[in-house]
């Protein structure tokens, strides 16, 4: 019962759309393809300040088993990413060493404790020696296939999933040495079923600690099997963000544990140039949006619509007027939603209309041009700042110069627009539509 919540689908209620955070950290892991660009450094703190602290440039320092190394290979990684260049010497060390680790999706996590596990195992034995619990169904399928991957050549090392539908009878031990499961299932597997024995368990690994503290009974089942652990047990935590709450679960599962933490790109408005339209309707916010695109080239843009009717109806005006257009809409499930996105990201559409819920944490990075068509705003119709900058921000990055039009249709609008401006103590230009000459310009 505890894994109801974990459907890759959304949730409606009256006129908002509830995301699921586990069908956003879904999408993302589909729609990373290949690491995340970062440029920023990653903070360790050790436990242990005096022993050294040891990195990795190359798989081969790690001395992997060669049925791993040629599994790593296989899987086209050439070097360690930025977070295992750190994270696989503590997670690979003798005695086995704890570890939080916090860094945004994209970045190698999965494919970090997944070579952990592998590494660990003894596929001599034939019980149960690694555990790895996920928030929910699908997320856990997709790590399993990550591992089912990194160990093709090392077939005697069996994994077993313990998710909901997978019933095995009490009494009877599993033989795969990994085992991969919601907490739900895992903790029936270990203490009712007694299909594990918990005390066999020599690395445990806690993925998506943000989103599993996020679902009701998650966080109490996910302590329980700790408490079953042997204390020389290695305990492994990821996670996305690193909120008090998630900080606070962290120690309580992980004892004495190194910290790697890597920071977001930060993002910033420095480098966009911002502007706002003045109209009186939707049709004429879209009359101004036909005016932009008939005066300058605009290689890819995001739009953005407050709800889901309106980036319907705007999707389909600009396909009358002959846009190639993508359409993200909170009914998709997480696939449909993935696949919209790959061919944006490939550039079969050049023009992407979302509404807030459907785009948030997803990084395309090729978009020159951001349209507010309407503007961010919390529940109590405030500015979201945020949620602003997380929109505009992007399109401005590596070195880019991005270009964002906020358009405006009410007193409301306006206000919101004025709270953003003091909030980034950054001043909004109006441009005026009707006259291409100065839309011309902006483009400059
Ligand atoms: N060392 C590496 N070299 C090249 N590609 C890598 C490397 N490590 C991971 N990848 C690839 O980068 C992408 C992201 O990796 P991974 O899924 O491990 O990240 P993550 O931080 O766990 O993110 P998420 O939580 O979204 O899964 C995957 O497609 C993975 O195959």
């Amino acid at each position: 019962p505890g894994d109801k919540s974990s459907t890759s689908r959304l949730f409606t209620c009256d006129s908002c759309i509830v995301e699921d955070k586990a069908a956003q950290s879904l999408l993302n892991k589909i729609i990373h393809t290949s690491l995340v660009n970062t440029t920023n450094q990653v903070e360790v703190l050790q436990r242990d300040p005096n022993s050294p602290l040891y990195s990795v440039k190359t798989f081969e320092e790690l001395r992997l088993k060669e049925e791993l190394l040629k599994g790593v290979y296989s899987m086209g990684f050439n070097r360690p990413s930025k977070i295992q260049e750190n994270a696989l010497p503590m997670m690979l060390a003798e005695p086995p060493q704890n570890l939080i680790a916090q860094s945004q999706s994209g970045t190698g996590k999965t494919a970090a404790f997944a070579l952990a596990m592998l590494s660990h195992v003894n596929p001599a034995k034939k019980w149960t020696q690694c555990l790895c619990i996920s928030p929910t169904y699908e997320l856990a399928l997709q790590t399993g296939k990550v591992i089912e991957q990194m160990g093709k050549y090392y077939p005697e090392v069996k994994l077993a999933y313990a998710i909901r539908g997978n019933k095995l009878d009490r009494g009877m031990k599993l033989q795969e040495q990994i085992v991969i499961g919601t907490p739900g299932t895992v903790l029936d597997w270990c203490s009712k079923l007694k299909i594990i024995d918990p005390k066999k368990i020599s690395v445990f690994v806690l993925d998506e600690a943000d989103v599993m503290i996020a679902t009701q009974g998650h966080q109490d089942q996910s302590i329980r099997i700790q408490r079953m652990l042997p204390k020389e047990c290695q305990m492994l935590l990821f996670s996305a963000t690193f909120e008090d709450s998630v900080w606070k679960f962290a120690e309580r599962v992980v004892p004495d544990p190194n910290i790697i933490k890597l920071k977001r790109e930060e993002e910033t408005l420095d480098t966009i140039k911002q502007y706002y339209v003045l109209c009186s309707d939707k049709e004429e916010k879209f009359t101004a949006l036909c005016n932009i695109y008939g005066a300058i080239t605009i290689a890819q843009a995001m739009i953005f619509c407050h709800t889901r009717k309106t980036a319907g109806w705007l999707a389909a005006e600009l396909t009358k007027e002959g846009h190639v257009v993508a359409l993200l809409s909170g009914e998709m499930t997480v696939e449909q939603r993935a696949a919209v996105i790959e061919r944006f990201r490939e550039g079969k559409e050049k023009v992407l209309v979302t509404t807030n819920v459907c785009s948030r944490g997803i990084d395309v990075e090729q978009v020159s041009v951001v349209i507010n068509f309407d503007l961010p705003m919390d529940k109590d119709g405030n500015a979201d700042n945020e949620t602003y900058l997380h929109r505009i921000g992007r399109t401005g990055r590596f070195g880019k110069r991005g270009l964002a039009v906020n358009m405006i249709d009410s007193k409301h609008s306006m206000n919101i627009l004025n709270q953003i401006e003091d909030h980034f103590n950054k001043k909004i230009n109006k441009l005026d539509t009707d006259d291409l000459d100065e839309i011309e310009k902006i483009s400059n």
